[in-house]
């Protein structure tokens, strides 16, 4: 990570729903100053509660919020991105910030278009734990990001956790498959774990914790221990035992043919996701 001062300078937020929540508590509990940060919000609940619990700028209006601010983050859904560009297209073209998006699907040269052409881009994917510090961001740049903004960009992402270039923009939606929407598949997991656990006569808490300090344990042990998870799971395995009944279980169910499936439909639903909304 870059130290600071942030060298992302100003960082106007367009839309501040939950992923800008997440990347603004990253940002601020990393120590950028809340003054460097602002957001442009319709929804008058979401943009007192940010001002509130980060001390950041709030707006109704994106254009002022955008105003002076040397990085646009355009955080809103894909289905309004044409709109909300366009509308900023006469600032883009006057300011020339570095605008990241870290909408899924939405393309570079859409947004690159919507904000009237020339304008540096990077198309990022990142994820809820950014709140934690604990994401991670596929990042893809357009060919008018120069070295120093590429940086600059980095350094934003960095703020949250960890980054990842991508070089190839269509294997985006792959990172949004995985990465973007992953967390969702992890919680998924923890309520199916916590429901069978209860089926088999624990109580609610005792399920609850047992089901997070296990994902927490076996996150750690992939990072820290950084072998392959097909090792770890070999070591949990005893022949003849409990694993290898449940495991036998979830191969007979094609639980590895589900995920692939599963996240075959999340990267073509991001290349809809642009198509759609051009
Ligand atoms: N939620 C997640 O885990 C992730 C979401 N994303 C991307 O982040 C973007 C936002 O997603 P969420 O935060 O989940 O959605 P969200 O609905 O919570 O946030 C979008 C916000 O934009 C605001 N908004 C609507 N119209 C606006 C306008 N014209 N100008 C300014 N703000 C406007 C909405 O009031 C809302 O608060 C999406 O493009 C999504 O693909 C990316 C990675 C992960
Ligand atoms: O579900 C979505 O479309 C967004 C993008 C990745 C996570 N949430």
């Amino acid at each position: 990570m870059n130290p600071l001062p942030f060298a992302s300078g100003t960082v106007a937020f367009i839309g501040g729903g939950n992923m800008a929540r997440s990347l603004i508590g990253g940002l601020v509990a990393r120590g950028v100053p809340a003054t460097s940060i602002r957001v442009a919000e319709p929804m008058a609940e979401l943009r007192d509660s940010l001002a509130r619990d980060f001390g950041i700028h709030a707006f109704t209006d994106n254009a002022i919020a955008a105003a002076n601010a040397t990085t646009w983050v355009l955080a809103v859904k894909p289905q309004v991105m044409r709109q909300v560009c366009e509308a900023l297209a006469p600032a883009a073209q006057a300011a020339r910030p570095l605008v990241v998006s870290i909408a899924a699907g939405i393309t570079a040269a859409q947004l690159e278009r919507w904000l009237g052409g020339g304008v540096a881009v990077v198309r990022t994917m990142p994820n809820t734990p950014a709140l934690l510090g604990a994401g991670v961001t596929g990042m893809f740049a357009n060919d008018r990001v120069d070295a120093s903004q590429r940086t600059q960009a980095a350094d934003l992402l960095e703020a949250t956790g960890k980054t990842v270039w991508i070089e190839d923009e269509p294997r985006m939606d792959a990172v949004t498959a995985v990465s973007g929407s992953g967390p969702a598949y992890v919680f998924l997991l923890a309520e199916a774990m916590q429901a069978a656990g209860e089926a088999e006569g624990l109580s609610g808490e005792a399920a609850r914790t047992l089901v997070q300090q296990t994902i927490l344990g076996a996150a750690r042990m992939l990072i820290e221990n950084d072998e392959m998870p097909s090792e770890l799971r070999r070591r949990v395995t005893s022949p003849g035992g409990t694993t290898q009944a449940a495991l036998e279980n979830f191969e007979a169910g094609g639980f590895r043919e589900l995920v692939a499936r599963a996240i075959h439909a999340a990267t073509e639903r991001g290349r809809q996701l642009s198509a759609a909304n051009d």
